[in-house]
């Protein structure tokens, strides 16, 4: 029988939570073959709906899953962990940019780095959901300077799958026919959602799509503020989809993505496309051997150049006023 792949999900008993921990235990986070052990951790109050989850985990029987462990320490969680899921932060309500949780979530991330650096195995790769991921995931790698940085990622996962989806919506196509949009810079509503190099149906999206004003005026506000949108409409922040998008990021990570085909991924910048070095930034990416690698050469023109600058100011920002807070 294989070693099980012992996984981490942080905030465990929350809403993303939920909706991910049955998927992962059903095999889908990393493959049919691959055994899991779930290690949740939850804040000491949430312990007990925690506990109840893993009593439903165990009810569905699930072949791959082998063992659910619940703590309330962070160094006990991330003791030999191979993938790490940074989901449990304080989701935004209603008329709150995701900014506003820097000071109310950024305090989780550092003693969460500390006990990966302490206890994490050798190929731990980690993913920050819990918002604003892009700094969460600085501060983080930040406290784990015995993990190598790129193994710290945070997800723009759930912006690429929405814009897919506009996109796929205005061509008239599946889904499944569009590929390559990328989404730049922060998890936050100034993003870029960028249709330049992407493909439906095996053609220029541009093309297809013909229509600057859209693209400018409609998709990329769209997509970009759909986080916002869904609060508005379910009164809670988007659950199942994150969940999804974060099986589909660790699924690319550790099993390589479909040829020919990038995604979106937010990494430590190595320099590429002009990001200051460090930032977690979004960038379009494949994933090869295990390992990311951020798509390279592609043209940026005047409008694109501007709306990743902007956005990595932002990102910018928000390194600064998490240094000033203490917490870098
Ligand atoms: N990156 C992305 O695309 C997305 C990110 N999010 C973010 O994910 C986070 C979680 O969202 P939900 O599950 O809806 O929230 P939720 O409030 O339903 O659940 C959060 C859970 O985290 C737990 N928690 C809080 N502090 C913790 C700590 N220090 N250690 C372990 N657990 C802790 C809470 O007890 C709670 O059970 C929020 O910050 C939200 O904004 C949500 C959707 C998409
Ligand atoms: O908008 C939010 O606060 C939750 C989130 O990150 C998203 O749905 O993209």
């Amino acid at each position: 029988m294989t070693v099980p792949v012992n996984v981490t999900v942080t905030g465990a008993a929350g809403q993303i939570g939920y909706a991910l921990l049955f998927r992962v235990a059903s095999g889908q986070l990393l493959g049919p073959d691959v055994p899991v052990r779930l290690r949740l951790l939850e804040v000491p109050q949430a312990v007990k709906a925690a506990e109840g989850t893993a009593m439903e985990l165990e009810d569905c029987a699930f072949p791959l899953l082998a063992g659910i462990d619940i703590f309330d320490d962070p160094t006990a969680a991330f003791d030999g962990v191979n993938v790490g899921l940074l989901v449990g932060a304080r989701p935004r309500g209603p008329g709150m940019e995701r900014s506003d949780l820097l000071a109310a979530n950024g305090g989780i991330f550092g003693p969460q780095g500390k006990a990966i650096n302490a206890g994490a195995a050798d190929d731990v790769r980690i993913l920050v959901v819990g918002n604003p991921a892009n700094t969460n995931a600085l501060i983080a790698s930040a406290h784990a300077p015995d993990v190598p940085a790129d193994r710290f990622n945070a997800m723009m996962r759930l912006d690429h799958n929405r814009a897919l989806a506009q996109l796929a919506l205005k061509a008239g196509v599946p889904v499944r026919d569009v590929a390559n949009v990328i989404i730049w810079g922060n998890h936050s509503a100034k993003q870029y959602p960028d249709i330049a190099h992407a493909v439906v149906d095996g053609k220029s999206a541009v093309d297809i799509v013909n229509d600057d004003a859209w693209v400018r005026d409609t998709f990329v506000p769209t997509v970009a503020k759909r986080g916002a949108a869904v609060i508005e409409a379910r009164g809670l922040s988007s659950a199942a989809s994150a969940a999804n998008a974060a099986m589909a990021h660790v699924n690319d990570w550790v099993n390589g993505t479909p040829e020919g085909v990038w995604t979106s991924v937010a990494m430590p910048s190595d320099g590429s496309y002009g990001v200051p070095e460090g930032l977690v930034c979004g960038f379009p990416a494949r994933a090869k051997n295990g390992a990311w690698e951020i798509v390279q050469g592609l043209e940026i023109d005047a409008y694109a150049r501007e709306k990743i600058d902007v956005s990595v100011a932002e990102l910018i920002e928000e390194r600064d006023a998490v240094t000033e807070l203490g917490l870098l």
